[in-house]
């Protein structure tokens, strides 16, 4: 049996036959001249994923590549059931949450003595050592805790075994291509596929797999092994957060059965037909606003600091909506509990 269709190719057909995500055009050309605005700025360019985040890696070598890959093996689920009660990490004088409280642990622990990001170190870490690693400041532990134990060994294993213990040796087999670096991580790492069914259709997101490649090239500079051409055909990183700020923007809708759902905090299971149709139509909706932008900085000669793809775009999309958390509180986000984002 071949295998699910790729991303952009399961987003465009999940947009089309969707019964309870729409997306609308007006919303799409509002989006895209907000994002004109940006477009020559600090955001919209390679370089921002390290100048406007701290807990980033500031190196380009090898052990900032396996800081990638362990933080983007953790990457998931981070949200807490009370927006009030969660897993906070206190790291160098600020409070992180969420996405970030997972890289302030990692480097709380680096800072610790603790070889996180060394596959020798987490193919045997122990449960009680990731919940030390892992720990709150308040008393809500990060979610999946278990889960992450067991992704860190699983995944660990296999990079000892397969790629000498080093993620960049598994980016060098790559030869420079970004799909298919993204195949080799989906093939060895089980943890990294995220695929499900569409109508009878296997279709795939591979969320963490995409933002796995994308912060490699960006962890690298788009330099030396990190130079990728084909870089802009991975996509919008299908998580939770998008759907909520694209709605908020007016680029997407749900249906009101569905809104209503949501609102209630009702859950959906991973694969669920309307937890597909938020995260296919999101992506779509992704790759309709950059084909504006990209029109409108043609139309109007706009100069920008490289390509702008799907990547810069989700990163921009995504940091605002971290900026904005309040703007957005009445729009609801799903709740899906998975390890696949
Ligand atoms: N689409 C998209 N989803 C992203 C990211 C990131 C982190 N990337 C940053 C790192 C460097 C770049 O400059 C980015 O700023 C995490 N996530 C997902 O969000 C969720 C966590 O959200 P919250 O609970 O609010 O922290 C969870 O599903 C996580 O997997 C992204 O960039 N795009």
């Amino acid at each position: 049996m071949d295998g699910p269709l790729p991303p952009r190719e399961s987003a465009k057909f999940i947009a089309e036959n969707s019964r309870d995500v729409f997306i609308d055009g007006g919303g799409v050309r509002r989006v895209a001249k907000l994002l004109l605005a940006k477009a020559s700025g600090p955001e919209l360019c390679l370089g921002g994923w390290k100048a406007l985040h701290e807990l980033n890696p500031r190196a380009a070598d090898e052990a900032a590549v396996n800081w990638v890959f362990v933080t983007d093996t953790l990457n998931f689920s981070f949200w807490s059931e009370h927006e009030e009660h969660k897993c906070l990490v206190g790291y160098k004088g600020k409070t992180y949450s969420g996405y970030w409280s997972l890289c302030a642990a990692v480097n709380r622990a680096l800072d610790e003595g603790i070889p996180i990001t060394s596959a020798s170190y987490y193919a045997s870490v122990t449960l009680d050592q990731v919940q030390h690693i892992f720990r709150s400041d308040t008393d809500v532990p990060m979610p999946l805790i278990k889960e992450r134990h067991r992704i860190l060994n699983e995944t660990g294993k296999i990079l000892l075994e397969k790629f000498e213990g080093s993620f960049l040796n598994c980016v060098r087999k790559s030869e420079r291509s970004a799909q298919k670096l993204m195949q080799l991580v989906v093939e060895n790492f089980p943890s990294y596929r995220d695929v499900t069914q569409y109508e009878g259709k296997p279709i795939s997101f591979y969320k963490r797999a995409q933002i796995l490649v994308a912060d490699t090239w960006s962890v690298l500079e788009g330099k030396g092994d990190g130079r990728f051409p084909d870089i802009s055909s991975i996509t919008m990183f299908a998580d939770y957060r998008l759907p909520q700020l694209l709605v908020h923007l007016g680029a997407l809708k749900y249906s009101e059965g569905l809104l209503e759902k949501l609102r209630r905090g009702e859950m959906l299971s991973y694969g669920n037909r309307q937890e597909v149709e938020i995260r296919g139509c999101s992506l779509w909706c992704v790759e309709l606003i950059r084909d504006c932008l990209l029109e409108l900085i043609e139309k109007k000669g706009e100069k920008t600091s490289g390509e702008i793809n799907s990547i810069l775009l989700d990163y921009y999309l995504w940091d605002y909506a971290r900026d904005h958390r309040e703007d957005m509180k009445g729009i609801p986000f799903h709740h899906t509990r998975c390890i696949y984002y």
